[in-house]
């Protein structure tokens, strides 16, 4: 007995024992799971750390061989003297002759057959032949790429989506609508299924005149785009509840009135929620007539890698470059705080999906930054694609605030005074971004260890200003001349009607709520907010100034250290395995929050 005790007791402990290690390995398995997605879901679009040196090394080698070799660094020892103008318009040709070079990376044919290490090392050598492909566009020397995602996890994530999605909503910043737009983006969902469609959903509208509206829902429409502007903001503050400016308000009941029958009016929640549906089912219903009027087996050649709905419900992706408010939209729409919200480019790593209600599905994207001629890496950072916390080059980007926004108005936003050209110079050039961060930090003490104007922290809150749409400014279709007189004009007429706005609604909602009319009195009273903190607002810069900003910087560097606590993310996720893809995904699970009898009757 006591021997089958001990035998017992011997065989019980080595079961503790090996289901001990069965939970540590698991443990350890799921920790290294979690690493390896942690890694490959970070975005990279730049070299900034040693990792990635290292990373970007070892894809190096696999990028460039005897066969393709790396572009070489040409110098220029002849002296010639090109112009700037010379050189932009040849540099212009180029880029319209290769324009069509400037591809999303396509995913190769699969199908669920495929194990998931066929499908890696397939896509990864397809990522490959895409990546050597903008390699030796670079070696034209004439060619510069902006940064763009280098990351084939995130592709992959934008791959999935863009085949599951029957519609597809390009969500662009209304400032900029072209910048953001990614045409051969549209053209692959079309190459996955001719029936899928893209919308641009014209975000941030209520950062944009009504006037602009007009002239840019003007161009959509006679390029054949299909569009619609919409503000998540204020879809969110108007399902908070919150009571919006006056301004606003009156902006809104004059759009009603005046624009009731075109396209420039900002969409509403409701309103959003079923021209999705419609335009889904529109597809959805296309595709089936032609299903059903061809043979089977005659379907499109690419087939293999598309999954078009079968079932009733349909499914609406969300694309587009980071921070232009994927997140948000959907927070929105959804009616609730479903995605991480941050003026941090690339906070969204993983898809999502939503499911509003039996018909209708949502998937929200990472932010993806497209591979383009047209911008620069400056101009990148002032969009709010590249992150700003990560620049080293301030001067440059903040360059790109001076020419875009008239001189008085940053003098007036921030109440400072900026230098005059010298006589010498062009009287209308905007000013030097070395002017406008000397005199922020003159105005506001901002003085760094050394004892020099801090234009590193001055940058930051310039070009967070800039993005934020507490500076104002917004671009003009194509065809619209005179953009920057223009601008300057609007922004004019917006002063002269900025009158005073009630805001009930907290401070922070306030100010980015009520900037409808481009720019309103709410951006003047964020600044003015900052400017009332320091003593040393249009003081002349002097030791004096510099000690005290010195002063306060120790004063203040105990509260400085305290961030501002991040929303929660909301976690009822439901995390399983995609469709034998070997793609994780995250599910969303939400209740229809919308009176879908009322839509419904509504359309
Ligand atoms: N004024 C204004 N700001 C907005 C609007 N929508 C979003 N934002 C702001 O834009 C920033 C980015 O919003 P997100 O929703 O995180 O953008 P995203 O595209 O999901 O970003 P990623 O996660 O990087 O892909 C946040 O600071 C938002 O508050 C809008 O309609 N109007």
């Amino acid at each position: 007995m006591g021997g089958s005790k001990d035998k017992s007791g011997g065989l019980g402990r080595a079961l503790v024992r090996k289901h001990n290690q069965m939970v540590q390995q698991s443990k350890e398995k799921g920790h290294a799971l979690r690493l390896q997605q942690r890694k490959f879901l970070e975005s990279v679009t730049d070299i900034s750390d040693i990792d990635a040196v290292v990373e970007q090394a070892e894809e190096a080698a696999l990028l460039y061989s005897a066969e393709n070799p790396a572009p070489t660094l040409r110098i220029d020892l002849d002296g010639s003297s090109v112009t700037t103008e010379e050189t932009r318009r040849l540099q212009k040709e180029e880029e319209a002759l290769h324009a069509s070079s400037l591809r999303v990376p396509r995913r190769p044919p699969w199908n669920s057959r495929m194990s998931a290490e066929e499908l890696d090392v397939n896509e990864r050598q397809a990522f490959l032949v895409w990546r050597r492909s903008l390699a030796r566009l670079e070696e034209n020397e004439r060619l510069v790429i902006t940064p763009f995602e280098k990351n084939i996890d995130i592709w992959r994530q934008l791959w999935r989506v863009l085949e599951r999605s029957d519609l597809l909503v390009m969500v662009v910043d209304a400032r900029d609508p072209l910048f953001y737009r990614c045409p051969d983006l549209e053209a692959y969902a079309r190459e996955i299924d001719e029936h899928k469609r893209t919308l641009l959903l014209v975000n941030k509208a209520d950062l944009l005149p009504l006037a602009e509206r007009k002239k840019w829902a003007e161009y959509f429409k006679s390029n054949g785009i299909l569009f619609i502007f919409w503000s998540a903001k204020s879809a969110s503050a108007v399902l908070e509840g919150k009571s919006l400016s006056k301004k606003w308000e009156e902006e809104e009941s004059a759009q009603e009135s005046i624009y009731s029958d075109i396209d420039a009016k900002i969409y509403g929640r409701d309103e959003l929620l079923a021209r999705l549906q419609t335009e889904a089912k529109a597809i959805v219903s296309s595709r089936k007539d032609s299903t059903e009027m061809e043979t089977p087996g005659a379907s499109n050649s690419l087939d293999s890698t598309s999954e078009p709905t079968t079932s009733e419900h349909v499914v609406v992706g969300f694309v587009g470059y980071p921070n232009v408010g994927k997140s948000s939209t959907i927070n929105a729409v959804v009616g609730g705080k479903r995605t991480g919200v941050t003026s941090t480019p690339g906070k969204t790593k993983h898809f999502q999906t939503l499911i509003i209600s039996e018909e209708l599905i949502l998937c929200d994207c990472p932010g993806l930054v497209f591979p383009s001629f047209s911008s620069s890496r400056y101009e990148m950072i002032a969009s709010g694609v590249l992150p700003v916390d990560r620049m080293t080059e301030h001067r440059e980007a903040v360059q790109v605030v001076a020419n875009n926004v008239p001189r008085h108005l940053l003098e007036k936003i921030y109440n400072i005074k900026l230098p005059k050209p010298k006589p010498y110079e062009l009287q209308s050039r905007p000013p030097t971004a070395a002017e406008l961060l000397r005199a922020y930090c003159l105005s506001r003490g901002h003085v760094s260890s050394s004892g020099l104007p801090d234009e590193t922290r001055a940058a930051r809150q310039i070009l967070k200003d800039y993005i934020d749409g507490k500076i104002p400014h917004f671009k003009l279709p194509p065809e619209t001349d005179v953009e920057g007189d223009k601008t300057e004009k609007e922004n004019e007429n917006a002063r002269s009607d900025d009158e005073s706005d009630e805001c009930e609604s907290d401070e922070e909602e306030e100010s980015s709520l009520s900037s409808a009319a481009g720019f309103s009195e709410q951006n003047l009273k964020h600044v003015l907010d900052d400017l009332e903190s320091f003593e040393l607002s249009g003081a002349v810069f002097s030791n004096k100034a510099a000690a005290a900003g010195r002063n306060k910087k120790v004063q203040s560097s105990k509260t400085k250290n305290h961030k501002k606590p991040q929303r929660k993310k909301d976690r009822s996720w439901r995390v399983g395995n995609d469709d034998g893809d070997g793609m994780p995904i995250v599910k969303v699970f939400q209740k229809p929050a919308v009176n879908w009898a009322g839509i419904r009757a509504s359309t």
